[in-house]
């Protein structure tokens, strides 16, 4: 490990494209994580990636289909506004939904070309064009009204043995509904031996209504903000973003800040006043990790846009306490009571670091809620857990090869805390007696 001051708190996650793919090796040192978007990557994009990533310790996360609408088959280039067609014949969508009916809307292209449904004869969907426009097939269709059901498809199961058998340490479902939806993709995991952890994308009213309960299951969520703006009027964004954010740090899940971050930048090499200030924003309201999607997959300048998002995190994170909120964890367990107290010696000690032995990852991620100043060394046995770390706020994962009894802990933390800091404080969380995967001792150290 190095300088300490060298790390970001905030982590980048890009979502890898053509875009960025020429010029990875120039990102490489920067980025934490790289999504798959399974609607568009093909696997042999992902295997010429793996080495690579692998090399430097960056988190994968596969992005599954779920349910997602895209248009399969389409007989017309352009739509007119007035005009008539057959949604099911002139534009086939990959499957249709159970529950479409008279008044629904049909969204094509996030929500740039409109249509109503007018009528419904004989199981033909007619419907009106409201606002016209271009259709390329595979462009995505969003039913804001209609009900789908909660199934993974059989290509979703594809890609999630594929995921599992290149060691991913994330998998986010599209368009997640319900809670059943995620304990499905949890079953589908253990039974192919996986240990990869599930992020929900939140991107559709249900969604939103059942957000509890679906965090509850999940290991963390995705403002998915690209689709979420077309399914629910966009001026509710803003509060939304804050409130999903706030529910899952009270629940001590991992939370990722999705789309249009720094979405001028697809085709300028500065981003706008707006940007940089979003940017800011979803820090301060406790995010975990920005994502970038257009701007690396299909934008113009990728290493800017990554170099911007690094620059602008750092000053914004650099004295991130004073934006500390009241924090709450929803529930009041020995693990919540744990991280209250290591908040408490932080506030009046002020340690250089906390050091945090872990064997799931979940001490350092709920300790990092607090939001300190100082890092997080979170030392981790496996190498699952050791990369999934690397998309926790204020987390600098540390690999080890087993978590040994409190004195060999406090052993290894010494060496640790004298090569990363001179003098001064620093915290040690442990699990008592060895073999415990508690955290259930609290040890303040000095050198
Ligand atoms: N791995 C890839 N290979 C080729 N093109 C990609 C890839 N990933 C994304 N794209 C392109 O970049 C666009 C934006 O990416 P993304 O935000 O992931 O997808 P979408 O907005 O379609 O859900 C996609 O519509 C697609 O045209
Ligand atoms: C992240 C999102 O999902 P995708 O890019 O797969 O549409 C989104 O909708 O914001
Ligand atoms: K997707
Ligand atoms: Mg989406």
């Amino acid at each position: 490990m190095e300088d300490i001051s060298k790390y970001r708190k905030t982590k980048i996650l890009v979502t890898m494209g053509p875009s960025i793919e020429r010029d990875f090796s120039k990102i490489s040192d920067i980025i934490d994580g790289v999504r798959f978007n399974m609607s568009h990557a093909p696997k042999a994009e992902i295997l010429e990636f793996l080495e690579i990533l692998n090399k430097k310790n960056i988190s994968k996360l596969m992005d599954l289909k779920g349910n997602k609408i895209r248009i399969k088959e389409v007989n017309r280039d352009k739509l007119f506004e007035n005009e008539r067609v057959i949604f099911g014949k002139d534009i086939v969508p990959n499957y249709m939904p159970k529950c479409i009916e008279k008044g629904h809307r049909i969204l094509i292209n996030d929500g740039k070309v409109v249509l109503i449904v007018e009528n419904i004869e004989n199981d033909q969907i007619i419907a009106k064009v409201i606002v016209g426009g271009i259709l390329i097939k595979n462009m995505g269709v969003n039913l804001p009204e209609s009900c789908f059901p909660s199934t993974i498809s059989k290509e979703d199961i594809e890609n999630i043995k594929f995921a599992i058998e290149n060691d991913f340490e994330y998998l986010a479902l599209s368009f997640v509904r319900t809670k059943e939806e995620i304990e499905n993709l949890k079953d589908v995991i253990r039974f192919y031996g996986g240990k990869c952890s599930v992020i929900a994308k939140i991107e559709t009213k249900e969604g939103l209504k059942n957000i509890s309960e679906i965090l509850d299951v999940s290991d963390g969520v995705m403002i998915a903000r690209g689709d979420l703006g077309v399914e629910i009027p966009i001026e509710y964004l803003p509060t939304i973003q804050k409130d999903i954010i706030k529910l899952a740090n009270e629940k001590g899940k991992l939370v990722i800040t999705a789309t249009q971050m720094l979405d001028s930048m697809v085709n300028n090499p500065y981003p706008t006043r707006a940007e940089v200030t979003d940017i800011a924003n979803a820090i301060f309201d406790g995010t975990d990790c920005l994502m970038l999607s257009n701007e690396t997959t299909i934008g113009k300048y990728p290493i800017e846009s990554v170099k911007t998002l690094d620059r602008v995190s750092r000053v914004s994170e650099c004295d991130i306490s004073k934006h500390r909120k009241e924090f709450h964890f929803e529930k009041k367990t020995v693990y919540a009571g744990i991280a209250y107290a290591v908040d408490a010696l932080y506030r009046n000690l002020n340690p250089k670091i906390v050091i945090t032995p872990t064997t799931s990852g979940k001490t350092p991620l709920r300790i990092s809620k607090f939001r300190f100043n100082s890092p997080i060394i979170a030392l981790a046995p496996t190498q699952i857990v050791f990369r999934k770390l690397r998309l926790i706020w204020g987390v600098i994962p540390h690999k080890i090869d087993e978590i040994g009894d409190v004195d060999e802990v406090l052993l290894i933390s010494r060496e640790i805390a004298k090569e990363l800091v001179k003098s001064g404080i620093y915290i040690v969380t442990l699990g008592h007696p060895k073999g415990e995967k508690k955290t259930n001792v609290i040890k303040v150290e000095n050198i």
